[in-house]
């Protein structure tokens, strides 16, 4: 599939960036804190643990072994806390649901804030199901310190906890919204709904697509780079997400929403170069993981909007 390498910020400085954005210098202090996160994963191997769904949890562990770091998988709320206290971030996905989770999500994020433990959530499919909107309006009281999801996930969320002003109640939250776990709606569609989600949790709003947007409610970068592989693999969103758990296990919220998903765009793209389908892909993928230097990450294109 066609796509681009750059290796430098200034290579892209050859190529228009998105609309209404500029690419970040190469000197920005944002391109330093993300390599210096990169590193740090290079270096102390940080433990995220996740929560995460059946479909794609090897895929979440073996991309976040790839990218640097370490994983556990843990789903009940005892040994999830338990865990929680032996590493600096955690992962929660609620792509496939049991009956129990219903309950034990809640007592999970309440866990995670008494012990101050950021974690990341993708909120998979949000808008379909009682069970599921239950558990993702119970994390409003104890919000995760970034959000990771394609962009109709980030729509319905937002909507869903008052935070859209074109809908303050919520009311209409599953309403056109996922048709599943693929997203029905443009990353520029998510914008507001990003920035103010990333106010609302004082944190970071990762928003993934062709070009992804993160936010942590003040600045608006976008990201470019990646495959169109990445949408005909399954997992390709919620390994991002378990990778944002690593970074964010050394960074803070918004560099490690950064640092993931320019690590993704790099490698993805790298990949999509070697790839002669999905299949491939996935093994490419992860080499190109595990092969991107921190300042290759850095380099990424990462623009800000103007
Ligand atoms: N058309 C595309 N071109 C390049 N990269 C893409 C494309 N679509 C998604 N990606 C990348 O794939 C990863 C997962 O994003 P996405 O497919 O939106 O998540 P999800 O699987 O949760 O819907 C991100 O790193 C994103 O940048
Ligand atoms: C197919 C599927 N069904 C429930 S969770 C899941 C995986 C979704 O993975 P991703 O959002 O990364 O494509
Ligand atoms: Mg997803």
């Amino acid at each position: 599939m066609a796509s681009q390498q750059f290796d430098s910020p200034q290579s892209a400085a050859a190529h228009d960036a998105p609309a209404g954005a500029h690419w970040l210098a190469a000197t920005d202090p944002v391109r330093e804190k993300i390599r210096a996160a990169a590193q740090s994963v290079r270096d102390t191997t940080p433990l995220a643990q996740s929560v995460t769904n059946f479909v794609t949890v090897n895929f979440v562990a073996n991309a976040q072994l790839a990218a640097g770091g370490t994983a556990a998988m843990s789903y009940l709320p005892d040994d999830v806390l338990a865990t929680a206290q032996l590493c600096h971030a955690s992962y929660i996905n609620v792509g496939t649901l049991q009956p129990y989770y219903r309950e034990a999500f809640p007592q999970i994020a309440e866990g995670f804030r008494k012990l101050g433990h950021p974690w990341v959530l993708d909120p998979v499919a949000a808008g379909i199901g009682e069970t599921r909107s239950a558990i993702l309006m119970a994390f409003r009281d104890n919000p995760p310190a970034v959000v990771r999801g394609n962009a109709s996930e980030i729509i319905t969320l937002t909507r869903m906890w008052g935070l859209d002003s074109d809908d303050p109640d919520g009311a209409d939250a599953s309403a056109n919204r996922p048709q599943g776990v693929e997203s029905v709606d443009g990353v520029d569609a998510a914008r507001d709904a990003a920035i103010r989600l990333a106010r609302f949790i004082g944190g970071a709003v990762a928003v993934s697509g062709e070009v992804d947007l993160v936010t942590d409610g003040e600045r608006v970068f976008r990201l470019a780079g990646g495959s169109a592989y990445m949408t005909k693999i399954t997992g390709a969103g919620c390994s991002l997400g378990g990778v944002v758990g690593t970074y964010l296990a050394v960074s803070d919220p918004l560099t490690a929403a950064l640092g993931a998903s320019a690590l993704y765009n790099v490698a993805g793209s790298a990949a999509d170069a070697r790839a002669k389908g999905p299949g491939s892909f996935q093994v490419e993928f992860l080499d190109a993981l595990w092969n991107t230097t921190p300042q290759q990450i850095a380099n990424g294109l990462i623009a800000v909007e103007d």
